[in-house]
C-alpha cells in the first residue's frame, strides 16, 4: 500500500460503550490501518470480536452509549470520528462510502418492492444528470429501470424476484439484493459487512468477484468485514486479524495465507480451524469486553503463553500484537 492518500486512514479507533452501574464494554482498542484507493483489506474474526462496531463507528451510527477515540480520516481529511450526523447523512453514507449491511432486511423499507429500491439508488447515486428527467421522460426512465435490473443481475439477485417485497425473500436473497444495491453507487470506497452470509459457495465466489470488479479493478477501495476466510483469500490484498476489539496481526494476504503464513498464534489457529487445512478448532472461547484481562486477550487459549503474556499488553511491532511473534 502506498502512503499517499488513502482511501481511508484509521489510527488508533476506540469505541467503549457505557452500561449501568460504570461499567464498559470495550468493543473496539486502538485500531489502525490504512487503505489504498483500488486495494481491499478483509478484516477477519470469531463472532463478537468487534468487526461491526468498527464498521459502525467508520459511518457514525453507533448508539448513545458509544464512546469513540482516534481519527478515521477520509482522503480531503475529513474525520468519520468527529463529522457529525448532519455530514454523514449527506455527504457521506452511500456518496462517499458505500455499504452492504450486515443486516440486509433491516436496511430495505418494508413496504416498497427489490425493482423499487434499486431504481431510486440509480436515480439518487448512478445517474444524478438524468434523475430529474427520469420521472418525466420515458427514455430516462427505461434507462434507469434497466441500470437497475443489470445491478440486479450482477448480485445474482433474480429478475423473477425484483417486485418483491424485503419480507418476502430469504436472507440470501436479501443479502444479494444490498449487493446490487451497492454495486450501484459510485463511492470511492465500499464497506461490505458479511457480504456473503447465507450465500453458498458458488454464490460466495460470485459476489465476490463482483464486488472486487465494482472496486479494486474500478480503483476504489473496499473494507470486508468477514468470518468466511475463504471469502477473504480472494479478494484481499491484505488481512487484517481482529481478536477481543484489537486487530492482532495485519498482513498482506499472499503472506498470510501462503508463506510465511500468519505470525499471531490466534491467526495461525483461525487457519488451523478450517476444514480444508487442519481442521482443529482453537479450544476455549474470547474473554468478555466487559472484563478484558490485563495482558494479550488471548493469552488464556495460547500454546505459547506465558506469565509476560498474563500481564502485558503486547504492542504491536510489525503488525503483530504478540510477545512471541
Ligand atoms: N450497544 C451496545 N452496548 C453494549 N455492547 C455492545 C453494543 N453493541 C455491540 N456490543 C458488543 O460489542 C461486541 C462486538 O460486537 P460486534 O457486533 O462488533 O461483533 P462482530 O465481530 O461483528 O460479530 P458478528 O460477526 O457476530 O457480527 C459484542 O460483544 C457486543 O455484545
Amino acid at each position: 500500500m502506498t502512503d499517499a492518500a488513502p482511501a481511508l486512514d484509521v489510527r488508533g479507533l476506540s469505541v467503549r460503550f457505557r452500561m449501568p452501574g460504570g461499567r464498559y464494554v470495550a468493543a473496539v482498542s486502538d485500531a489502525s490501518f490504512r487503505l489504498a484507493p483500488g486495494s481491499c483489506l478483509a478484516l477477519v474474526g470469531e463472532s463478537g470480536c468487534g468487526k461491526s462496531v468498527l464498521a459502525s463507528a467508520l459511518l457514525g451510527l453507533l448508539p448513545g452509549n458509544a464512546d469513540t477515540a482516534g481519527s478515521a480520516v477520509l482522503p480531503d481529511g475529513l474525520d468519520l470520528l468527529t463529522a457529525g450526523e448532519a455530514v454523514l447523512s449527506r455527504t457521506v453514507r452511500g456518496r462517499r462510502i458505500g455499504l452492504v449491511p450486515q443486516s440486509p432486511a433491516a436496511h430495505l423499507t418494508p413496504v416498497r418492492t427489490i425493482r423499487s429500491h434499486l431504481e431510486e439508488a440509480v436515480r439518487e447515486l448512478a445517474h444524478p444528470a438524468v434523475s430529474a428527467a427520469a420521472r418525466g421522460r420515458r427514455a430516462a426512465r427505461e434507462a434507469v429501470r434497466a441500470a437497475a435490473e443489470r445491478a440486479a443481475a450482477r448480485a445474482a439477485f433474480p429478475a423473477s424476484h425484483l417486485d418483491r417485497h424485503p419480507h418476502e425473500l430469504s436472507g440470501g436473497l436479501a443479502q444479494r439484493a444490498a449487493t446490487a444495491l451497492a454495486l450501484i453507487g459510485d463511492a470511492p470506497l465500499l464497506l461490505a459487512d458479511e457480504p456473503t452470509t447465507g450465500l453458498d459457495r458458488d454464490l460466495v465466489h460470485r459476489t465476490v468477484d463482483e464486488l472486487r470488479a465494482h472496486t479494486r479493478d474500478a480503483g476504489r477501495a473496499l473494507l470486508m468485514i468477514t468470518h468466511d476466510l475463504a471469502a477473504a483469500h480472494r479478494i484481499a490484498d491484505t488481512v487484517a486479524v481482529m481478536y477481543a476489539g484489537r486487530i492482532v496481526e495485519i498482513s498482506p494476504a499472499d503472506a498470510f495465507f501462503g508463506r510465511p503464513g500468519p505470525r499471531h498464534p490466534y491467526a495461525r489457529g483461525l487457519l488451523d480451524a478450517l476444514p480444508e487445512r487442519a481442521f482443529a478448532p482453537i479450544p476455549g472461547a474470547p474473554p468478555e469486553l466487559g472484563a478484558l484481562p490485563p495482558g494479550c486477550a488471548f493469552a488464556a487459549r495460547c500454546p505459547d503463553a506465558d506469565a509476560r503474556c498474563r500481564t502485558e499488553l503486547p504492542a504491536t511491532r510489525s503488525g503483530v500484537a504478540c510477545h512471541h511473534a
